[in-house]
């Protein structure tokens, strides 16, 4: 499905969100379009983990609006009115969303087939025998066909990190939150994930939205980048844009220091 910003997958409208007297993002507005893959950079504290922390109903909005798809995340409408979304409304919205954090998370108890098919079988409803084949299907794309009966803690960071992207995806989420998934890899693993994300870029029509600090992996494969600063969006562009002739200081000063870190 083409992109297209008359009916966006995700959309912020003046959205506020504060811890105590601390204003996290103000005013925010943007949206993403069906399908899009968008990275989200900017210095540490300008709220990026924030919004998608926002997305996955795990924080509420001070003010503004969160549509995914066209519902309502913060809101529910009742008597034609919209009121604070009560918990079965978010159960239901938040099934349509994945996240993959930086701490992979897995039951340490179950196998790694087990990891990915016990959500769609408890929370979706999916028999058992439809929930595995789908689970071995999406092994094979994270390359880890051969792990199946294997438990986590035998498992590399990286290859439990794709064990953790393989869970998500098995939801069949219509967006998909990264949030720093390679952060915790030690540098010889993360080339495996960064793989395996880009191929689920490049195949899927899920929308993604990406806190990275990988910047070459952000700019191959984003259809946009938005750099944040203070809880705001300072630039919003394609990837060969933002990185090579970035429009604000902040964003080049910022690059520039991404880079001599690495
Ligand atoms: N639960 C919380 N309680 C209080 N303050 C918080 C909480 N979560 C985040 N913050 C603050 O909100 C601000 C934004 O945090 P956020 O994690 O969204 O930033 P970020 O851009 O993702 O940073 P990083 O790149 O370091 O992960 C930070 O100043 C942080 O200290």
């Amino acid at each position: 499905m083409p992109p297209t910003v008359d009916s966006p997958m995700i959309r912020f409208s003046q959205v506020v969100k504060s811890y105590g007297d601390h204003v996290v993002l103000r005013d925010l507005d943007f949206t993403v379009a069906p399908g899009e893959f968008v990275s989200l950079i900017g210095p540490s504290g300008s709220g990026k983990t924030t919004i998608l922390r926002l997305l996955m109903t795990l924080e509420r909005v001070d003010g503004g609006t969160i549509e995914v798809c066209g519902d309502h995340l913060s809101h529910m409408e009742r008597g034609g009115k919209l009121v604070p979304a009560d918990e079965k409304y978010l159960r239901t919205v938040r099934k349509r969303i994945g996240m993959v954090f930086q701490q992979f998370n897995l039951f340490p108890n179950m196998n790694v087939l087990r990891n990915i098919t016990e959500a769609p079988i408890h929370s979706l409803g999916i028999a058992r025998d439809e929930a595995e084949a789908r689970a071995v299907e999406l092994l094979e794309m994270v390359g880890l066909s051969d792990k199946k009966d294997a438990h986590p803690t035998r498992l590399s960071g990286g290859q439990q990190q794709r064990v953790a992207i393989a869970r998500a995806l098995a939801m069949r989420p219509d967006v998909l939150l990264l949030d720093e998934v390679t952060s915790a890899l030690d540098p010889e693993l993360v080339a495996d994930v960064l793989r395996v994300l880009r191929e689920i870029a490049a195949s899927t029509d899920i929308t993604i939205l990406c806190v990275t600090h990988e910047m070459q992996f952000a700019r191959d494969v984003s259809d946009r980048v938005m750099m944040f600063d203070e809880g705001q969006v300072l630039e919003d562009a394609a990837p060969d844009k933002l990185f090579s002739e970035p429009e604000h200081d902040r964003t080049r000063r910022f690059l520039k220091a991404v880079i001599d870190r690495a």
